[in-house]
């Protein structure tokens, strides 16, 4: 027989006020609290045309100085028709006191990513620090991750994708709003 376990005492946060209080190294980071949602546009050289899609996305954190991400994607026919499941990702973004970001972000598809970058100005600028693949992975060799707040309640969003024997160079932009209650 086991003894009763206690639930887990501790509670991830979408806000940057309340409880638990945002860990000082956050700072930086604290205008991405919250879950997000909205439109983008994508492509690569690889890839038959254009296509369009919906995105979530949330930056949780539980006190100490990492951010909890995660982003869901579907793709979207005429009219918003939801086509299928696009890419999901979830990871964590560690915030050192020099300010830079390390990012560890995984995706079903078989790809780990280590990112690092600055944050500055309401923008946050990541880069492929190394990547890990599964065996059947597509080969992602480096992406480019560039995360803007234009205000408050507006994340604009650009990815560049080296991968596939093509060089870095666009793959996805977005806006996102902020979702609120
Ligand atoms: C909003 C997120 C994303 C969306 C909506 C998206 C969408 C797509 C679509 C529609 C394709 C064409 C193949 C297919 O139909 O499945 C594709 C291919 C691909 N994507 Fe993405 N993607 C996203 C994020 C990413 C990320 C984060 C990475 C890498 C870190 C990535 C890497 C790739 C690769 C390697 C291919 C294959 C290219 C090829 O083999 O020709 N994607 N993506």
């Amino acid at each position: 027989m086991f003894d009763p376990v206690p639930e887990y005492p501790y509670r991830d946060s979408e806000r940057a006020d309340g409880a638990p209080a945002a860990h000082e190294l956050l700072t930086p980071v604290l205008g991405l609290l919250g879950s997000w949602h909205g439109r983008g546009r994508g492509g690569y050289p690889t890839i038959d045309g254009e296509f369009a899609y919906a995105q979530e996305v949330t930056f949780q954190h539980d006190g100490r100085p990492f951010l909890r991400y995660d982003a869901r994607a579907w793709l979207l026919g005429e009219d918003d028709t939801p086509l299928r499941p696009a890419a999901r990702e979830s990871g964590w973004w560690r915030l050192r006191p020099d300010g830079i970001v390390e990012a560890l972000i995984t995706q079903p598809t078989g790809i780990a990513e280590i990112a690092v970058g600055r944050v500055g100005d309401g923008t946050i600028d990541l880069a492929t620090d190394s990547v890990a693949l599964t065996p059947t992975a597509k080969k992602v060799e480096g992406t480019r991750r560039c995360y803007t707040l234009t205000d408050a309640d507006t994340l604009a969003f650009e990815h560049d994708l080296a991968a596939v024997g093509q060089p870095l160079q666009h793959h996805l932009s977005a806006r996102l709003r902020r979702r609120t209650a």
